[in-house]
């Protein structure tokens, strides 16, 4: 059989700009390798009693040298043979430590972060020339590897004193497109650092000047050079919960820029089963600036094995929890050859599925346990979950309806729909709500006045959302919902309202017909007590949804089934009858004046604002 033959320097090539999208990954890349050789000496010394292991004494350090445009990236781990670089890093695809894991049969090896044999050619993202010194645990000899890239490489024997790896990149000048000086800034490589390798398990040293106040003066400043380690070494996450406290996790929060509030809870997780990892999220207080524009973007942060893999994994949220914000790392990604995206998603759904739960728990526990914060909660966030609800068709609404909480007429205060139907009366077989502008407005609605009257609680509905999040909830516990302003209410007094309906049919029927196609029906109705009118909707399309519809940009333009309700009980009405047996002529102005008020009661526009001033006119003459 024939054996594939590739055309290396292409592919190198191909390999070097096409994987990645970002140059900056050329530090994480090389750090991993440096993490991964030390990790490599470490499970030696497991199995060689002659070898010990002191994690002390082993780090990662990175040097910058501007006038030669090289940056250094040493580390003490197990250095590489002559054959090894020479297989290593001369053959593409090759990983040694994914060998290393293999030959070692490392039960725990996990943390060994190599396994496609590509990340150190990454290095040639922004380095023309790559060298590197390294001598191999137990050998004598120490040996250069050095390539200007495409064209190969030579390996030579050289000096170097400890057992361990230097790779030294010699930086691209800069051109007109791009700056590479900025990879010589070594506030840009801590930068860099921090945010891939902050997790890294060894330190990460690097010579940091700044300058500061020289000692014995007042106003002189000198620069001084001090040894910093950039990185966290030890993720929060992979502490015990029990020895941290509540500032530390707020600490973390800010310390990750996920917001500048505090954030109301954090829920900490270390799940060990079909998929382990470990997670830290938070619910935050305050409502991003920017979260409802297209700018915010929701996702955790996505770690394997201590590496930041991708800054905003929006696959591990559903849109409705969007505002949490945290962490995930495991060990048990798939990823693909870049890092920058997995493989599978099979993992990241059974995480996702799972995360999804612990808020959803973590939000109720709030409910149930600190009522006042989650107020603050749902002021910030409780339009989100009404959108939950309304999205993809109510798929989510089972999930959601426990945390979801309107104004009420008992006490004015915000009630779960479980508190609302564990104080329904008996006899009372609707969730009864009403919509408005307002908690004012939807107080004076006249409509309200009759399930009040009976004693039934009422939500109040101020947002646009709620209305229709509620038409897709459809009921809760098998109560179904039911707006004031629906023409079939289902109270007791709806027997004398047909009777009074029938009493006055052919006035009512004159009325339509002078409203024709502005309203289905003209009916009595008793439900109002101190207005004449009011407008009543029949059908799945309320009056309330209809602004909200038709107050889109670009929306198309509907029209909810309008029932104008009349009072037979007041002293309007009696004019009005008066006016249907005399003048018909002035009956059809009252009955337009009446159905205008009604309209306006409602919220709604008046459709020909000069035909019903002029109406006005007329009746005051
Ligand atoms: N600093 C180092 N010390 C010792 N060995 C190293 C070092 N850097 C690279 N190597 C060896 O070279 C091999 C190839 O490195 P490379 O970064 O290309 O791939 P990898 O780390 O195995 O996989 P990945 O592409 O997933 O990062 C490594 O597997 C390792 O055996």
């Amino acid at each position: 059989m024939k054996q594939f033959k590739a055309e290396s320097k292409r592919l190198l090539d191909l390999m070097i700009n096409s994987i990645y999208t970002h140059r900056e990954i050329f530090l994480r890349e090389l750090i991993s390798n440096a993490s991964d050789a030390i990790d490599k000496l470490y499970y030696r010394a497991l199995t060689d009693h002659n070898l010990s292991f002191n994690s002390e004494d082993y780090f990662i350090k990175i040097t910058v040298d501007e006038a030669k445009r090289q940056i250094k990236i040493s580390d003490t781990g197990i250095g590489m043979t002559e054959a090894e670089l020479d297989e290593h890093l001369g053959v593409i695809a090759k990983s040694g430590s994914l060998q290393f894991k293999k030959d070692t049969e490392l039960e725990d090896g996990h943390d060994i972060i190599g396994q496609f044999g590509v990340g150190f050619y990454s290095a040639f993202l922004v380095a023309d020339k790559v060298t590197v010194i390294s001598k191999a645990l137990g050998a004598e000899t120490a040996y250069k590897w050095e390539s200007c890239g495409a064209d190969g490489y030579v390996i030579e024997p050289c000096e170097k004193e400890s057992v361990g790896t230097d790779i030294i990149l010699t930086v691209k000048e800069n051109t007109e497109d791009e700056n590479f000086d900025e990879y010589l800034d070594p506030y840009k490589l801590k930068a860099i650092i921090k945010k891939y390798s902050d997790f890294i398990r060894y330190p990460i040293k690097m010579d940091i000047t700044h300058s500061q106040l020289k000692e014995g003066t007042e106003n002189e400043y000198e620069e001084v050079t001090e040894e910093q380690t950039v990185n966290s070494m030890v993720p929060i996450w992979k502490k015990n919960k029990r020895e941290l406290t509540d500032a530390d996790y707020q600490a973390f929060y800010h310390e990750k820029h996920f917001g500048f509030d505090n954030p109301l809870a954090h829920v900490h997780l270390s799940v060990d089963g079909n998929v382990s990892y470990q997670a830290i999220l938070y619910i935050p207080e305050k409502m991003p600036y920017d979260f409802y524009t297209t700018e915010y973007e929701k996702g955790l942060e996505l770690y394997s094995s201590g590496v930041l893999i991708m800054n905003k994994c929006a696959d591990l949220l559903p849109d409705y929890f969007s505002f949490v914000k945290g962490i995930v790392d495991s060990e048990d990604l798939s990823l693909n050859i870049s890092r920058e995206i997995l493989q599978h998603d099979r993992q990241l759904k059974l995480i996702a599925k799972n995360i999804k739960t612990k808020i959803k728990n973590e939000l109720e526990k709030m409910i149930k346990n600190d009522r006042e914060k989650y107020e603050t909660f749902y002021q910030s966030f409780g339009r989100q979950l009404k959108y939950g609800v309304y999205s993809d068709f109510g798929a989510n609404k089972e999930v959601l309806q426990d945390l979801l909480m309107f104004t009420s007429s008992y006490e004015d205060k915000l009630v779960t729909l479980s508190e609302y139907v564990s104080r329904m009366k008996e006899g009372q077989s609707h969730i009864y709500y009403a919509v408005g502008d307002s908690i004012d407005r939807v107080k004076k609605l006249p409509q309200s006045e009759a399930v009040l009257d009976q004693g039934y609680e009422m939500l109040y509905f101020t947002e646009d959302i709620d209305e229709f999040a509620i038409k897709m909830l459809m009921s809760y516990d098998g109560k179904e919902f039911k707006s004031v302003s629906s023409a079939d209410l289902d109270l007791e007094t709806d027997e004398k309202d047909a009777e009074a309906t029938k009493e006055f049919a052919s006035l009512f029927e004159n009325m339509t017909s002078v409203l024709s196609g502005k309203v289905k029906a003209v009916r009595a109705s008793q439900r109002l007590k101190s207005h004449p009118v009011c407008l009543a909707n029949e059908g799945e399309l309320s009056i309330e949804m209809e602004k909200v519809l038709n107050s889109m940009p670009n929306g198309q333009q509907v029209k909810a089934d309008k029932v104008l309700e009349v009072n037979v009980n007041h002293e309007v009405f009696k004019s009005l009858q008066a006016a249907y047996e005399q003048d018909q002529a002035k009956f059809d102005l009252y009955t337009d004046v009446l159905y205008n008020q009604a309209r306006l009661i409602e919220g709604l526009d008046i459709e020909d604002p000069v035909a019903f001033t002029n109406n006005v006119c007329q009746l005051m003459k």
